[in-house]
């Protein structure tokens, strides 16, 4: 009976020590966990590596370095159905699309409905597009509803945009033409930015427990006379215009636009109202709520990848540009005098440069010699392209031929011969475009980010200096100190939302810990019973270490008889190697066990008062501590 009782308080000794040592292991972890780092904090803070963090790491961003659709601006087509005023004059339909082919044709009109002191000669015309939308006549099964533009490129769009690539989808056409109806639409009808904005923002919350962060701002700015106004501010008279700058560092931007955060749909949704409020709308004869200014939608999505392993982080930037242009017709056909024809012509600039700017880009000769590199400066010169020329053209030079994955929907009036041949060539020289979109991706450990937060800090100490000794200037340096402030200014905002993302980092590195630690809560809580059965074991095995049972001596004659009746036991002694019968070696190591336990039960001890101290730094619910003091 004793030495089945040895043989097991030794075994539950060894459980024990087992059970100490992934004790020991799962304290490190979540003593690991509990002690991230404190917000918030703008020194290096790398963490130790986390197994679970790795495992959310699953997905991660992967670089995206070839460019799958070869670059060519897509440029699709759009046919509204017929206003009031082409119902009254009982006008007939001259465009007709063929949903297989994607071939947008327009007819002559008939003889009645031609100008008669027009000498052009009319003729059928076709061309096809990557896209033609058949928005005429719903009873048609060809039918395009708001949704299908949003569901045919603007979805893709936003997949360029989450895989790091920037955009541009310009809305292109007369007056009346469906432009706005396409890019913003009705309450009822929403168009492509409120559905871009609405997906952009599903999408982010389908991710919400990734291990990504998503930061989105807005911006909405109007190009009205050649003059970039704000849409996210409340109008002044005399009306603020706002300067258009460029730098090394930014590239073209303009000074002082409001670009707000955004979190929600519903956020943006209420920007896109107070911009629309104070867009610019005149009336003209042509479209009676017509908008005489090109408006510019921009979203920036930033993605941050964490890895808790490495302490670094992906950083993705894609910037959206959504643009619905003034009406391309001719000032002439406006009826438009005064002021009006001013803003007409002015407008037109900018949708001249345009043209010249998709001409310049369209041509073949040009993409030749820009995959030859070599070319003589006159050349060079002839080929560049006017983008200088307008407001518009010179801030969208990048979506127009650059670094962008762009889009063009060219709107047309079902009536109107002449504008809308004009509005299909545009249309088809744009399809020729190429631009050179590449992926916004860089990668950043916790140590760049802190040093370009120090390295900002020092360049806004150097402009605030250099900004405080501006007011005893002489008179011609007050142009440069008023740049200088600018920068500084700009300097700051860039500052602040490099910490506000240091500051996310931080926050979702606590949120990962923190979820470490909640689901390894129950597995020490099963290590807790399991302690406290082994406990039990062990006090046991005390109690018999402590107080042996003493075999009686064997009594001569009765050894075979007695033999046979402990069969089970002697099988069990001869397990056991250590025991030889020799009662003065048992003492020894008996002495040897009991230290062994006491040192045991000493580290039981400290461990206990361990865990109680965790738990009593953490405040956790039920400490460990309690659980094995009791
Ligand atoms: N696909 C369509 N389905 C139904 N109605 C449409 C459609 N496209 C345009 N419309 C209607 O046609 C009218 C003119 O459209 P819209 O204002 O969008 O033209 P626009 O090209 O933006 O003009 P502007 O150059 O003046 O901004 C509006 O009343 C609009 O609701």
């Amino acid at each position: 009976m004793y030495h089945i009782l040895r043989l097991r308080s030794k075994k539950a000794v060894e459980e024990v020590i087992a059970l100490l040592e992934n004790m020991a292991l799962v304290d490190q972890r979540v003593h690991r966990a509990l002690t991230a780092p404190d917000l918030p904090t703008y020194a290096s803070t790398a963490s130790s590596p986390s197994l679970r963090a790795r495992e959310a790491m699953a997905a991660p961003m992967e670089p995206i370095l070839a460019d799958p659709d070869g670059g060519n601006v897509k440029v699709v087509v759009r046919v509204r159905k017929f206003i009031k005023r082409e119902l009254e004059r009982d006008a007939p339909c001259l465009i007709q699309m063929d949903p297989h082919t994607q071939q947008t044709t327009l007819s002559p009109p008939p003889i009645d409905y031609t100008d008669r002191n027009s000498r052009k000669t009319h003729e059928e015309k076709s061309f096809t597009f990557d896209k033609s939308f058949w928005s005429h006549s719903e009873e048609d099964p060809h039918y395009s509803p708001q949704s299908s533009i949003y569901a045919s490129f603007g979805e893709e769009f936003l997949d360029h945009n989450f895989d790091g690539y920037h955009t541009c989808i310009f809305a292109y056409g007369q007056t009346g033409s469906g432009k706005s109806y396409t890019m913003m639409g009705t309450p009822s009808e929403p168009g492509l930015i409120p559905r871009t904005c609405e997906g952009l923002f599903q999408r982010i919350e389908a991710e919400e427990h990734t291990n990504i962060t998503y930061n989105v701002h807005v911006s909405y700015f109007e190009v009205y006379n050649e003059h970039v106004r704000d849409l996210l501010t409340p109008r002044t008279t005399p009306p603020t215009y706002l300067k258009i700058r460029e730098s090394k560092q930014d590239g073209i931007y303009i000074q002082n636009l409001t670009d707000s955060p955004v979190k929600s749909f519903a956020e943006i949704e209420k920007i896109m109202k107070t911009g629309d409020a104070n867009r610019t709308t005149a009336s003209t004869k042509m479209n009676d709520t017509s908008s005489r200014s090109h408006a510019v939608f921009t979203l920036t999505l930033k993605q941050i990848q964490h890895d808790l392993s490495a302490d670094s982080t992906i950083e993705r930037l894609a910037r959206m540009r959504l643009v619905d242009l003034a009406g391309s017709e001719r000032a002439n056909r406006t009826e438009a005098t005064g002021q009006r024809l001013r803003e007409g012509g002015n407008i037109n600039q900018s949708l001249t440069t345009l043209g010249r700017v998709i001409a310049a880009l369209a041509d073949p000769k040009r993409q030749r010699n820009q995959v030859r590199g070599a070319q003589n400066e006159r050349k060079r010169r002839a080929e560049v392209v006017p983008y200088r020329d307008s407001v518009l053209t010179w801030l969208l030079k990048d979506s127009l031929g650059g670094n962008s994955k762009t889009a063009m929907v060219a709107c047309i009036s079902p009536t109107d011969y002449e504008e809308t041949l004009s509005t299909l060539r545009y249309a088809d020289q744009a399809k020729r475009i190429r631009t050179r979109a590449h992926v916004n991706q860089d990668a950043v450990s916790a140590a760049e980010r802190d040093a370009k937060i120090l390295e900002m800090a020092e360049t806004i100490r150097t402009l605030q200096l250099s900004v405080n000794t501006a007011a005893v200037r002489k008179r011609d340096e007050v142009d440069r100190a008023g740049q200088e402030l600018e920068d500084y200014q700009r300097q700051v905002t860039k500052m602040q939302r490099a910490m506000e993302e240091s500051k996310v980092v931080h926050e979702v590195k606590i949120r990962a810990l923190t979820q470490e630690v909640e689901e390894l809560r129950p597995l020490k809580e099963k290590l807790t019973e399991e302690i406290a059965t082994l406990r039990r074991h062990l006090a046991l095995a005390l109690g018999e270490l402590k107080n042996p049972i003493v075999l009686p001596t064997p009594i001569p004659g009765a050894a075979v008889e007695e033999k046979e009746n402990v069969e089970p036991q002697v099988e069990e002694v001869q397990d056991d190697e250590d025991w030889d019968g020799n009662e003065e070696n048992y003492a020894i190591q008996h002495a040897e066990w009991q230290a062994d336990v006491d040192a045991l039960m000493k580290d039981l001890g400290t461990f206990k008062k361990k865990v109680a101290d965790d738990h009593a730094r953490f405040g956790l619910s039920q400490p460990l501590g309690e659980i094995l003091v009791n």
